[in-house]
C-alpha cells in the first residue's frame, strides 16, 4: 500500500473533486460519516460522555460532521471549538453553521486554559484538533490542552493523525501530541504511523477508502510502500518440477568467533530453510563441531582457531552472507578486506562485517552493486551519523544508499528497506522479535533468498517480510516473551505457506 505526503493527499483530493465534480463539502461529508458509521457500529446507541474537540481547519470540519450526525442519532455529545486560529476554512464553517442548527447545545468556544472542560476516564474523546495541515508549533495554551486530554487516559479516537504530530518532522515536544487508541486515517496510511519516534502517538491504524481518484492513487509514486502480504506475494518465484539443488545455488555464510558460534548456527540454518540448495558455513576452527551437529545439512570451511583471519572460498558462491558474530579484530578486518575486492557475488552484510565498515570506510567501495546491509539503529549510526529525527535518518540513509549503490535494511519495529529513494516499511513482525539472534536469522534468510537468485531488493522486501511473519506466527502460539530467534527460523516454512493461505482458511482456524 502506498504512502503519500501531505501535499499528495491535498492533491489527490483536488484530482477528485475535478473528476466527479463533487464538492470539497460532499467529499468531508463523506469521509467523516465513514468515521461515524465506525462508531455508531461499536457504540451501539451507548449514552457514554463523547467529546469532540474540532479544530478550524479542515480537520476541525470533519470533527463536525461526526458531531452533527452523533448528535442526530440521539449520542451524548459536547463538541468543542478549539480556537488557535480566526482562519477559519470554508467547509468548517459550513459544518459549523449545520451543527448549530440542529444541537441544542452550541458548541463550546476553548480559547486559553480557562476553558478547558473536564474530561473522565469514562468518557470518550474524538481528536480532531489538527490534521496534516500543522505546519508550526502550537501555542503554549492548546499543547496543554493536548495533555489535558491525554491525562484523562480515556478512550480517544483520533480523526486521520493524532493532534500534535506533523507528517514530515518529530514533534516539537513529545508530551504535546494526542496519545490516540485508535487513528481512523483517510485512504492512506501516513509515514508517521511506522516509524519509532512518531509510531506510539496510536495503539491501531484504521485506513478507510474514501473513494479518491483511482488514477490518480494508481498513478502518482509514493513516498513509501507500506509491505503487507498483498504486496509480497507477487515478490514470490514458485519452483519448478525439474529443478534442483543446483537450481537453488550454494551460498556461503561467514563469521563466528569464539563464544558467538551460534549466530552463525542460526544464520546458516535459516538461509537453508528459505531454500538455498546447498549452503556452507565459512567459520573458525573452534566452530566447526558445533556446526557439523547443528545443522548437518550444511558444509563447513573452517580457518585459524577463535577469529577469522583468512576467508578463502574454494567454490564461486551463489550468494554470501557475513558478519554474525565475527569480530572486528584488525586481522578479520584485513581478510574482509582481501575478501571483498576478489567477491563478485550477492552480499548480505551484518553486523560486525557492518562495524568493520564502520571502522574502515573504504571496505564500502568494492561492494558488489546493491549489496544489502541490514544495521540494527546502533550500526547504521556508525555508517551515516547521528540524525535529528527519523525523517533525517531516511534523508541520510538514502544518501548513503545513493552513495554507495546498496540496499540498506534499517532494522526496528517497521524495518525499513531503502534503496536510493525507494522506501519499503515492513509490516510484519512483533516485539517478541527483539530477542538475541533474531537479526542473525534475517541475514541467513536474506542469504537464502539471493542464492536462489531472487534479485537484492526483492529479497530485502520479501525477506524482512517472512522474518517478520514467522515472528507472529510464534508469538500467536507462545506469545511474546518466550520467542526466541530458533523459533522463527523453524517457522519459516509456515511463514511461507502463510502467504498463500486464503482469508477464509485462516478464519476458519482462529
Ligand atoms: N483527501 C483528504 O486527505 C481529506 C482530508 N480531509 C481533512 O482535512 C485535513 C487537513 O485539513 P487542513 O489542510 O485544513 O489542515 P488542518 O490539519 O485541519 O489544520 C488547520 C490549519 O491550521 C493552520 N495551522 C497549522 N499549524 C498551526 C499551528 N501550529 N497553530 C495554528 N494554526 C496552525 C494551517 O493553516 P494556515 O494558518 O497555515 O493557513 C492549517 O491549514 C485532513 O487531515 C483531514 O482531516 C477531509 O476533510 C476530506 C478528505
Ligand atoms: N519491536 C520489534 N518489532 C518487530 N521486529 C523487531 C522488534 N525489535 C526487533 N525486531 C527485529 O528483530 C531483529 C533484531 O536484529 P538485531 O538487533 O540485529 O538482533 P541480533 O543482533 O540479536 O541478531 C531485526 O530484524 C528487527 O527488525
Ligand atoms: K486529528
Amino acid at each position: 500500500m502506498k504512502i503519500f505526503s501531505a501535499s499528495q493527499m491535498r492533491m489527490a483530493d483536488e484530482v477528485t473533486i475535478k473528476s466527479e465534480k463533487i464538492s470539497s463539502l460532499e467529499l468531508m461529508e463523506r469521509a467523516a460519516s465513514q468515521i461515524f458509521n465506525l462508531l455508531h457500529h461499536r457504540l451501539q446507541g451507548a449514552q457514554i460522555p463523547i467529546h469532540v474537540f474540532c479544530g478550524i481547519g479542515n480537520n476541525g470540519g470533519d470533527g463536525l460532521v461526526i458531531s452533527r450526525l452523533l448528535v442526530e442519532h440521539g449520542y451524548n455529545v459536547k463538541t468543542y471549538i478549539v480556537n488557535f486560529s480566526e482562519n477559519r476554512s470554508k467547509d468548517f464553517l459550513v459544518n459549523y453553521d449545520r451543527l448549530k442548527e440542529i444541537a441544542k447545545e452550541w458548541p463550546f468556544q476553548i480559547k486559553s486554559e480557562e476553558d478547558f472542560p473536564t474530561v473522565q476516564y469514562q468518557d470518550m474523546v474524538i481528536d480532531s484538533i489538527f490534521g496534516i495541515g500543522l505546519n508550526r508549533p502550537l501555542v503554549p495554551w492548546v499543547t496543554q490542552l493536548i495533555k489535558h486530554i491525554n491525562n484523562a487516559r480515556c478512550f480517544t479516537l483520533s480523526v486521520d493523525i493524532p493532534s500534535g504530530l506533523y507528517d514530515y518532522k518529530k514533534p516539537d515536544d513529545a508530551e504535546g501530541v494526542i496519545f490516540a487508541d485508535v487513528t481512523v486515517t483517510f485512504q492512506l496510511p501516513k509515514l508517521v504511523f511506522f516509524l519509532p519516534q512518531t509510531g506510539g502517538y496510536t495503539k491501531e491504524v484504521e485506513v478507510i477508502d474514501i473513494g479518491l481518484d483511482r488514477n490518480f492513487l494508481h498513478q502518482t509514486p509514493g513516498i513509501a510502500e507500506l509491505i503487507n502480504k498483498n504486496e509480497v506475494v507477487p515478490l514470490y518465484r514458485s519452483r519448478h518440477k525439474y529443478s534442483h539443488k543446483g537450481t537453488f545455488g550454494h551460498c556461503v555464510l561467514i563469521g563466528g568467533s569464539y563464544g558467538k558460534i551460534g549466530s552463525m548456527v542460526l544464520a546458516t540454518k535459516a538461509a537453508l530453510k528459505m531454500g538455498a540448495g546447498l549452503a556452507t558455513a565459512y567459520v573458525p576452527e573452534c566452530g566447526y563441531e558445533v556446526l557439523q551437529t547443528t545443522v548437518p545439512e550444511a558444509m563447513v570451511i573452517t580457518d585459524s582457531d577463535d577469529e577469522l583471519e583468512e576467508i578463502n572460498l574454494d567454490f564461486e558462491p551463489s550468494a554470501v552472507g557475513i558478519g554474525m558474530g565475527l569480530g572486528t579484530d584488525e586481522k578479520t578486518i584485513k581478510a574482509f578486506e582481501e575478501f571483498l575486492k576478489e567477491n563478485k557475488a550477492p552480499m548480505v552484510i551484518d553486523a560486525d562485517a557492518i562495524n568493520c565498515m564502520a571502522k574502515k570506510p573504504e571496505l564500502l567501495e568494492h561492494l558488489p552493486l546493491q549489496t544489502i546491509i541490514t544495521p540494527h539503529p546502533k550500526e547504521l549510526e556508525r555508517l551515516i551519523g547521528k540524525w535529528e529525527d527519523d525523517f533525517d535518518k531516511i534523508r541520510k540513509a538514502q544518501e548513503f544508499s545513493a552513495k554507495y549503490r546498496c540496499v540498506l535494511v534499517v532494522k526496528g519495529a517497521n524495518s525499513l528497506i531503502i534503496y536510493e529513494d525507494q522506501i519499503y516499511i515492513n509490516n510484519s513482525g512483533n516485539p517478541g522479535m527483539a530477542t538475541a539472534g533474531s537479526g542473525d536469522v534475517l541475514t541467513g534468510m536474506l542469504t537464502g533468498l539471493l542464492s536462489q537468485g531472487y534479485d537484492p531488493i526483492r529479497a530485502a522486501v520479501l525477506g524482512t517480510y517472512l522474518h517478520g511473519s514467522a515472528g507472529d506466527l510464534i508469538a500467536q502460539k507462545n506469545g511474546f516473551e518466550a520467542l526466541i530467534a530458533g523459533d522463527i527460523v523453524n517457522n519459516i516454512g509456515q511463514a511461507y505457506l502463510e502467504l498463500f493461505r486464503q482469508p477464509q482458511q485462516q478464519e476458519q482456524k482462529s
